[in-house]
């Protein structure tokens, strides 16, 4: 039974209903862990020849738990304990595929430029605790699971990089993604500690659909959601962590706009909350030095090929959101715009490896000649 939308905010164009009745055991982990629940369901239109293809998703934001003064192991642990929780509250909620923010296990560091003790955040993206965590998540819960941690490539000479795991519902390590695009913007000094991902755009063909990461930065590059559309992905998460001051007007724009451009699902994750650090630093940007990026205003949200979206959730509090969605929307919005028949990829293939050539000449026509 579902009730009538609990939304009324139109200029979100809601086509929702509050589906998903929160258990009850969900909603007092959530009133006693002190995370906000919210459950939505976004519709399709009924096909005769499918069925609905059902997915329940979740998205958790959440601060930090410890000071960025404690221990590495302890603050990566309490973490892992907090999430692990609302996880739980997930699971009783019946979510599939379960995401988690950028970095989620450690503070939000590469403000300070330092590299110790951030670094040793880093762990094997297959094997290291935080991975053999989320196997045991993703099996007990039968869950897919996306993690996205600070990686430590072993294998090519104990490089970093800002990569999403993903597990499968029987704990094994499907496969990862790294961020493609690494932000010089403000406070985000990404660059010191990572280079730009060499793991192209993978869809990960699970049990419960398509499945694409496009890692926070790269929510502002249009191509890059494009890639994953072109590879077929039908669910693409933005696991990010971004603040008020620099990126919160374009937020509920990007992921949602990628959404209908491209006729799959979108999932902005936005961590919350303000983590001081030890020591003050600066950008370069004129700001005098400073020990916190700013708040995290979380905000996370879903968003359907429709043009349709959730509500978010807070800006400061942590919280599980699950959205209920039918994959048919997926082909039913490209067969409703034709958006995908009509892009013209041969076009713009020729007109960007022409850009792309160091003899390129703009294509301007001045208007005195
Ligand atoms: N984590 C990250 O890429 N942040 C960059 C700033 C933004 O894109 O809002």
């Amino acid at each position: 039974m579902f009730s009538p939308s609990v939304d009324n905010n139109s200029c979100l164009h809601i086509k929702i209903f509050r589906a998903i009745e929160i258990p009850t055991a969900a909603a007092a982990l959530g009133k006693n862990g002190d995370f906000e629940i919210k459950a939505y369901k976004i519709n399709a239109a009924a096909e005769e020849l499918r069925k609905p293809r059902s997915v329940r998703t979740g998205i958790i934001q959440h601060k930090i738990v410890l000071p960025t003064t404690a221990p590495v192991k302890e603050q990566r642990d309490a973490i892992l304990e907090r999430v692990g929780r609302i996880a739980e509250a997930a699971a009783l909620c019946g979510v599939n595929v379960l995401c988690f923010q950028e970095a989620w296990n450690m503070p939000f560091a590469f403000c300070t430029r330092e590299k110790q003790p951030w670094c040793e955040f880093a762990e094997d993206a297959e094997t290291g605790p935080t991975t053999q965590f989320v196997q045991k998540l993703a099996r007990q819960f039968g869950m897919v699971i996306l993690s996205p941690i600070l990686e430590r490539d072993g294998v090519h000479g104990d490089t970093l990089w800002n990569t999403t795991v993903v597990v499968g519902t029987s704990g094994n390590v499907i496969g990862k993604t790294r961020k493609n695009h690494i932000p010089r913007v403000g406070d985000f000094n990404e660059s010191t500690y990572y280079m730009e991902g060499n793991t192209g755009h993978k869809v990960f063909n699970t049990k419960f659909g398509k499945i694409a990461i496009n890692i926070c930065y790269g929510r502002h590059h249009p191509q890059n959601w494009l890639m994953y559309g072109i590879n077929g992905a039908e669910m693409v998460f933005n696991p990010s962590a971004t603040i008020g001051g620099l990126s919160e007007p374009l937020w509920p724009i990007e992921a949602r706009n990628a959404a209908i451009a491209n006729s799959y699902f979108t999932f902005a994750i936005n961590r919350v909350g303000t983590e001081i650090f030890p020591n003050e630093f600066t950008s370069a940007d004129g700001k005098p030095a400073h020990r916190d990026f700013g708040h995290f205003y979380g905000s996370s949200y879903a968003a359907a090929p429709d043009g349709s979206r959730t509500p978010g959730l807070s800006r400061t509090n942590d919280g599980l959101l699950v959205t209920e969605i039918d994959l048919n929307l997926c082909r039913q919005a490209k067969d409703n715009w034709g958006f995908r028949m009509t892009q013209r990829l041969d076009l713009y293939a020729e007109s960007l490896t022409k850009a792309i050539k160091p003899d390129y000449k703009p294509d301007v026509v001045d208007e005195n000649l």
